[in-house]
């Protein structure tokens, strides 16, 4: 292997640190601490071990936790209740509702329903369509970690060639708004892309996330390239990512592992959103650049 690893884990713990100073210096000034609602329908195992990291996340960065567990036979009626209670509730800063929902759940009708400033996953259409025209709003986790971890291991990203694998509205599509706005030259591959290879061949950055274990080659890759893994996969080997590991470490500049990269940096962010959300509801400035 000749990659640098880019370390996820420890970039989030710093940012985690960050946000813990910050929601004490919010609590000292409104009385209150940062509040995080986490909605979770159903039990898929997966998911219920998100959540439960997520409320101990948000606890350990001084924040209130507020968990909502309903049964996999919810009708959409009470979720959409349940989504505008916390609306309504002014102790809550951020909505989440964890997503796959299970199947008979309209998911883009209730992730409309949320509150756009309430909105810390940023999968509103309301802030898809603020990080697509440029104007401030909430950024979906998983991409505003990947280019944390781009910038800090690049600089600069200016004039880069960056190719996003996968389209999704939670990771691809708002990783290539990111990186169009970080002034890359951002190409956007998907399950009808030909000739994959020919594109990789000239990306400088690479972000895959296409849900398929391994599916990225090293021989792919331009040689020092900078390879973003966002996969998360199950297998039998244990959890992997959409990048073949060994074979991509030995062409890239620098890579993320799985676990250790991005999953550690999308709930830093998570944490980091809240607190952005907590001070915007109480008119609390936050410079633009502590966080
Ligand atoms: N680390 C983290 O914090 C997070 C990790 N993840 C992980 O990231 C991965 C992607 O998640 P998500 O975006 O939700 O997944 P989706 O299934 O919603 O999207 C996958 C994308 O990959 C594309 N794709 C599928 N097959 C190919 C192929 N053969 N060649 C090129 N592109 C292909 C699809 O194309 P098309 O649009 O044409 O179907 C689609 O755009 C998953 O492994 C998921 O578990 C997700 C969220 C957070
Ligand atoms: N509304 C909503 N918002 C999300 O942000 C959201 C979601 N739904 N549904 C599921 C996906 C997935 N996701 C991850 C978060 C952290 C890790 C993470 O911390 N991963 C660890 C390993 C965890 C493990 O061992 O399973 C790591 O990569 O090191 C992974 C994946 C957020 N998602
Ligand atoms: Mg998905």
């Amino acid at each position: 292997m000749t990659a640098e690893l880019i370390d996820g884990k420890k970039a989030a713990e710093r940012l985690r640190g960050q946000v813990a100073e910050l929601a004490a210096a919010f609590a000292a000034d409104a009385g209150r601490k940062p509040g995080l609602a986490v909605v979770l329908v159903g039990e898929d195992p997966a998911s219920s071990v998100y959540v439960r990291s997520k409320g101990k996340a948000t606890v350990a960065a001084g924040m209130e936790s507020f968990e909502h567990r309903l049964p996999v036979d919810t009708d959409q009626d009470d979720l959409i209740a349940l989504v505008d209670r916390l609306n309504a509730d002014p102790a809550v800063d951020g909505i989440l509702v964890q997503l796959p929902l299970p199947d008979g759940l309209d998911a883009q009708a209730v992730l409309t329903r949320i509150d756009p400033d309430k909105d810390v996953d940023g999968f509103h259409p309301v802030n898809a369509g603020r990080l697509a025209t440029g104007l401030n709003g909430f950024v979906p986790c998983t991409p505003y970690g990947c280019l944390m971890l781009l910038k800090s291991q690049l600089g600069d990203l200016s004039g880069l060639n960056a190719v996003v694998i996968g389209r999704s509205n939670i990771v691809g599509k708002p990783m290539a708004a990111l990186l169009t706005a970080a002034d890359c030259t951002v190409t956007i591959a998907h399950s009808r892309t030909k000739n994959l290879p020919h594109h990789l061949a000239h990306a400088d950055i690479v972000v895959a996330a296409v849900g398929r274990p391994g599916f990225v080659r090293g021989e792919w890759l331009k040689p020092g390239a900078t390879v973003i893994d966002v996969g998360i996969n199950r297998t039998a080997d244990g959890l992997v990512g959409d990048v073949e590991f060994e074979g991509a470490a030995s062409i890239a500049g620098a890579i993320t592992p799985v676990p250790g990269g991005v999953g550690p940096m999308t709930i830093a962010c998570l944490l980091r959103n809240t607190l952005v959300a907590a001070h915007r509801r109480e008119g609390i400035a936050l410079a633009a650049d502590a966080i």
